[in-house]
C-alpha cells in the first residue's frame, strides 16, 4: 500500500503528509482545525449536529470512519458544508474520545449480551421514579444506578407524583447511598397551577432540581408513565413532549420509539430524553463495577474474605455480618435487608445473563 493511501478513494478526503516515523498504514489526516460540533440526534444514518458556534447542521458519517457507532452526545469534527442551510450536508470526519458512555446490554432476543452505547459525554443520569401510579421498582432503580456509575456518570433520582404518595420511605432507602434525590409533583395542569399550590405537599424540590441541572448535560430515564415527559415539559416549556399517551410516530404501541432527543435547558445545559428504556441489561458491567455502584455496601465488602463473591451462600461475607449486627431498629434492619437483597438479585441476574449468553 502506498504511504499516503488511507484506504479511501473519496476525493474530498484531503490527506496531509504524515511524519516519516509513523506506521506506514495508519497515516491519518489532521482534522485539528476542522470545526467541532455535538451530536444531538441520530436518525437512520443522518446526524443532527449543533456546531460549537451555534449553527444546527445535518451530517453524514465520512466513509473513512468505518463501522463504529456515532451517538447522541458525541463530540465530532466536521468538514464540508456547515452552513446549516436547507438541503446541505456536512461530513463527520472524526469522533473525539468519550468522557462518559452510557451503555445498555440486550437482555433477550438474538442480540442478547451485546451492548450498545446510548448516549456519550453526559454528566448526569436522572432516574425518574413515580411515588405511585406506577409504584417505585427498586430492581430497576438499582440497575440504573449501576449503569450510571459504570458509564462514569453521576446518578440522581427525581421522585414524581408526590401529590399521590409520601416520599419518606423511598428517601430512607436511598438517601444513605449519597444519591441526590429531588421530589416533585407536577402532573396534571391543576397541580401546576399556582392557585393550587397549597394542595401540594411541603418540601418539594423542583426549583432545586432546576438549579442543579443548570449547565450540565443530563439523561432522563424511567419507566413509562412515571412522568418523564411531564418533567421534560416543565423544565423546557417549548419541548412539547406528548404527555399521557404513547408513541403516535411508529404506531407500534408502547416503547417502540428509538429516537433520543436532546433539548437545551433555558438556564443552560441540556436534557436528553431516551424513550423506550424498558430493561437495562448490565452484562457489560463487571462484578466490581456492580459492587461499586452500591456505595453503602462496597465499603463493607472490603473486609470480606479474599475472593468473596458476596452471595447469600458465601461464608463470612461482610454483608451478612452487617445484617446480623446487634441492636438494629426494625426499620434499619429492613432497610439493610432490602439493600443486600437488591445487590444480590442483580448479581444473580447478571450471572444468569452471562452464563446463558
Ligand atoms: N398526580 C400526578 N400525576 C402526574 C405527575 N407527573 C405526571 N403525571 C401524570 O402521569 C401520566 C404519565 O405522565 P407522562 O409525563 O406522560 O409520563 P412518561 O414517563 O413520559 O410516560 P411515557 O411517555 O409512557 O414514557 C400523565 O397522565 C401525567 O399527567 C405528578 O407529579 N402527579
Ligand atoms: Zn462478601
Amino acid at each position: 500500500m502506498a504511504k499516503r493511501d488511507i484506504g479511501t478513494d473519496d476525493p474530498r478526503v484531503r490527506v496531509r503528509p504524515g511524519k516519516g516515523s509513523r506506521p506506514r498504514t495508519k497515516v491519518r489526516p489532521d482534522y485539528s482545525d476542522a470545526p467541532k460540533a455535538t451530536v444531538i440526534s441520530v436518525d437512520r444514518g443522518r446526524f443532527r449536529l449543533v456546531m460549537d458556534e451555534g449553527t444546527a447542521v445535518t451530517a453524514v458519517k465520512a466513509r473513512e470512519l468505518g463501522k463504529g457507532a456515532i451517538v447522541v452526545g458525541d463530540r465530532v469534527s466536521v468538514k464540508g458544508d456547515v452552513s446549516g442551510k436547507p438541503d446541505t450536508l456536512a461530513r463527520i470526519v472524526q469522533v473525539q474520545a468519550r468522557k462518559t458512555a452510557l451503555l445498555r446490554s440486550a437482555e433477550d432476543g438474538e442480540t442478547k449480551g451485546n451492548s450498545k452505547v446510548l448516549v456519550a459525554n453526559a454528566e448526569l443520569l436522572m432516574v425518574v421514579v413515580a411515588l405511585a401510579d406506577p409504584p417505585p421498582r427498586v430492581g430497576m432503580i438499582d440497575r440504573l444506578l449501576v449503569a450510571a456509575y459504570a458509564a462514569g456518570m453521576t446518578p440522581i433520582i427525581c421522585l414524581t407524583k408526590a401529590d399521590l404518595a409520601s416520599p419518606e420511605a423511598f428517601r430512607a432507602l436511598y438517601e444513605p447511598l449519597g444519591v441526590r434525590i429531588f421530589t416533585t409533583a407536577l402532573g396534571d395542569s391543576e397541580h401546576a397551577n399556582q392557585d393550587n399550590a397549597n394542595a401540594l405537599p411541603q418540601n418539594l424540590d423542583y426549583q432545586e432540581l432546576r438549579e442543579f441541572l443548570k449547565d450540565r448535560v443530563t439523561v432522563l430515564v424511567g419507566h413509562s408513565g412515571v412522568g418523564k415527559s411531564t418533567l421534560f415539559n416543565a423544565l423546557i416549556p417549548k419541548a412539547n413532549r406528548p404527555v399521557g399517551h404513547v408513541n403516535e410516530n411508529t404506531g407500534k404501541g408502547r416503547h417502540t420509539s428509538t429516537s433520543t432527543l436532546t433539548m437545551p435547558l433555558p438556564e443552560g445545559g441540556y436534557l436528553i430524553d431516551t424513550p423506550g428504556v424498558r430493561s437495562f441489561g448490565l452484562a457489560h458491567v463487571t462484578d466490581e463495577g456492580l459492587l461499586a455502584a452500591f456505595t453503602d455496601l462496597s465499603e463493607l465488602a472490603t473486609a470480606c474474605p479474599k475472593g468473596c463473591p458476596h452471595t447469600a451462600t458465601s461464608p463470612n461475607c461482610e454483608l451478612d455480618e452487617w445484617l446480623k449486627e446487634a441492636n438494629l431498629s426494625a426499620e434499619e434492619k429492613s432497610r439493610r435487608e432490602s439493600r443486600v437483597a437488591s445487590f444480590r438479585r442483580l448479581l444473580e441476574s447478571r450471572q444468569s445473563t452471562t452464563n446463558n449468553a
